[in-house]
């Protein structure tokens, strides 16, 4: 264990993390901003990102000038438990970031089918490439909504759309997930991931190169700069 700044606070291996991860990106926007008039910051949901988006949004980055999205979100309102939107308005869109432009990824329309054209018209008018894209993975080796167990996983990996519609059986409800190659086009990729299960799974997914196996594979060779803590 370390201590944060104040000396107070012992930082658990996933803090201390957060914390390098949050200094990295906030290094790379300020650097972007430098020579851009706005950049873009892809971040992603889940749990295990939720340290990050508070340590990153003390930041004092002109975030009047930062755009922000998801690489991927459940098809839910944003007040629900499982809303990704509502973690980043709770967590990142906070202090000084809340200056900075969410532009979440679902629309009024009952399924992700009916909203994925307009999701994708939005998403499309951001400033690509991306800062940073921020990804996370499940066990299953799942990154953003592409999910082995997808019926819409070749499309995802494959199209040329910024936006797919996604169901899978093992997740409760549907999604709206970034394309492969949307997702791709980003000048920085990072995997921010924690626990000893989620390091064998990458081991496994860097054994191997069927995406469809691993959807984590699609972005290993981005290059994917690897954030892990226990
Ligand atoms: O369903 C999702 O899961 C992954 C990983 O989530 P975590 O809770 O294990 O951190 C996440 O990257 C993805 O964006 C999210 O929708």
């Amino acid at each position: 264990m370390s201590r944060d700044s104040t000396n107070r606070e012992p930082l658990s291996p996933r803090e201390q993390l957060a914390g390098q991860l949050a200094e990295s990106v906030a290094g790379a926007l300020s650097a972007d901003l430098e020579h851009q008039p706005r950049a873009l910051l892809v971040v992603s949901g889940g749990s295990t990102p939720l340290a990050f988006f508070d340590r990153l949004a003390a930041f004092e980055l002109p975030w009047e000038r930062i755009d922000v999205t998801l690489a991927d979100e459940r098809w839910v309102a944003e007040s629900d438990k499982d809303s990704n939107a509502r973690l980043v308005r709770e967590h990142l869109l906070q202090g000084p970031a809340a200056a900075a432009t969410f532009h979440p990824l679902t629309t009024g329309d009952g399924t992700p089918e009916q909203g994925a054209a307009s999701v994708a018209e939005r998403v499309m008018r951001l400033s690509w490439p991306a800062s940073v894209v921020i990804l996370g993975m499940g066990g299953d080796g799942h990154t953003a909504s592409l999910f082995p167990d997808s019926g819409e996983l070749s499309l995802a990996l494959t199209t040329d759309e910024a936006t797919v519609a996604v169901r899978a059986p093992s997740v409760a409800q549907p999604r709206i997930t970034l394309s492969a190659s949307r997702l791709h086009q980003a000048r920085r990729h990072v995997l921010h991931i924690a626990g000893d299960d989620k390091r064998a799974v990458l081991a496994h997914a860097m054994a191997g190169d069927d995406a469809r196996e691993l959807p984590i594979r699609a972005f290993l060779a981005c290059p994917l700069a690897i954030y892990w803590a226990p």
